[in-house]
């Protein structure tokens, strides 16, 4: 088997259809496939030459807690034929693919997981979280709030998705700036209706949030199909956007539920209805996230609480191993390599899990995944790798 670099578009959709056991339409390749990236595209080609496997990437901006922008890889596109399974495609794939992010001087590759058994091997954790949340109409009146920033204020105004692609893009890019998970939306994506609504070129309404000065901080794009209104995703730079429109579409007529199809882990919603029971969440994994330069990464992204711990990191599938210490001193980090008693023993997937802040290090050693060599390890791990806010990513790739 070999592994190339690829810039024949056709020879790459055709093997990865054939791989998912689909036809794509044009107007559907016209979306996420023109955002391709060929330059970071392989072809696996068995020895007769035939292709029979395939990988892409995106170059992404991941906001990092502290409000760090960093380069990352985003995996797309991992197809292997079914009659060449399990015979190491992947795997050889995987192994081109991290050396190919090195290379470029980046330290973080992500993916979107087909299945939940299929990457963790390759050193992927899962690093954010989000929650789908159907309302009933009848139950979605609001408490009255007892104080607090998330008060409805400002204005709604309801657009079509081809009339305001532009302000999208703005408000979209102002948010993901500040939410550590997100991550950055290309131009070309908005350009060509990539990816899913509101990037795709469905057809959507948006309710697109101003503050009181009149500045968009926010918008909801969304659909009614049936009794049914669903909720594509809420983008707010800050609570009062995101209560102005979560009010604006639970306040929806004709419709009998308002199905959230992402909410960001913490968010008010919940709380803000008077029956705490209208809508209960239901939460999965989104972004997984794997490191290939430790001490760049934890000096990179943002902390928030002064401490130190020595961690101790196996990377089997990279055939690496490293002990640093990592020390917090005012929001910055130092890591370097020691040769002191580790408080933590790791793989490198579970690091990717707790880097942004979303995946608790002591659920992890409860689990029995991370090994903690003392009793207040636990905790001072909680408190070193929490973020600012919970890490939430909506972008589909
Ligand atoms: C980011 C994305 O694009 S996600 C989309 C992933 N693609 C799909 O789901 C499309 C359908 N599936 C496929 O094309 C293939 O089954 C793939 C790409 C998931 C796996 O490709 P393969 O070449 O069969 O994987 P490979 O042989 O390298 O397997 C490596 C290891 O992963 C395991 N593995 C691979 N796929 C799976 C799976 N679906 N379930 C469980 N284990 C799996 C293998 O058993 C092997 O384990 P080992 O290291 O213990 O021996």
């Amino acid at each position: 088997m070999e592994i190339r670099h690829n810039n024949d578009y056709e020879l790459f959709f055709s093997t990865v259809q054939a791989a998912f056991g689909r036809y794509w339409t044009d107007s559907a390749g016209s979306g996420i496939l023109g955002a391709f990236e060929s330059e970071r595209s392989l072809i696996a080609h068995a020895a007769d030459g035939k292709p029979v496997g395939t990988t892409g990437a995106y170059s992404f901006d991941l906001t990092l807690p502290g409000d760090v922008l960093s380069p990352a890889a985003g995996v797309t596109a991992v197809g292997v034929l079914p009659t060449h399974r399990r015979q190491g495609v992947l795997r050889a794939m995987m192994q081109e693919h991290l050396a190919d992010v090195r290379a470029r001087g980046e330290f973080l590759s992500v993916l979107l997981c087909s299945e939940a058994v299929i990457y963790r091997r390759f050193g992927y954790g899962p690093a954010t979280y989000t929650e789908r949340m159907t309302v009933e109409r009848h139950r979605s009146a609001f408490a009255a709030p007892r104080g607090g920033t998330a008060v409805a204020t400002g204005s709604v105004e309801l657009l079509r998705r081809v009339d305001c692609a532009e302000l999208l893009e703005e408000i979209y890019d102002r948010y993901r700036r500040t939410q550590p998970g997100a991550l950055s939306r290309p131009h070309r994506w908005w350009a060509l209706g990539a990816g899913h609504p509101p990037t795709g070129p469905e057809p959507r309404y948006l309710a697109v949030h101003r503050d009181a000065e009149g500045t968009a901080d926010g918008y909801a794009s969304y659909l009614v199909n049936g009794d049914t209104l669903t909720v594509d995703e809420v983008i707010a730079v800050d609570d009062a956007a995101f209560t102005s429109l979560t009010q604006y579409l639970l306040g929806h007529d004709l419709v009998k539920k308002i199905e959230f199809k992402h909410l960001p882990p913490g968010n008010p919603l919940r709380w803000q209805l008077a029956d705490l029971r209208a809508g209960e969440p239901a939460e999965t994994d989104w972004l997984w996230v794997r490191l290939l330069d430790i001490p760049r990464a934890l000096t990179t992204r943002g902390w928030f609480t002064d401490g130190s711990l020595v961690l101790d990191v196996t990377d089997p599938f990279l055939e690496e191993h490293g002990r640093y210490r990592l020390t917090v001193r005012d929001g910055k980090a130092e890591c370097v390599r020691t040769d002191l008693a580790p408080d933590l023993s790791l793989d490198v997937s579970d690091l990717g899990s707790i880097y942004l802040g979303g995946t608790l290090p002591s659920v992890l050693i409860r689990a029995g995944h991370i090994q903690a060599h003392h009793g207040e390890a636990p905790g001072l791990a909680d408190a070193l790798f929490r973020s600012d806010r919970a890490p939430h990513c909506v972008h589909w790739f």
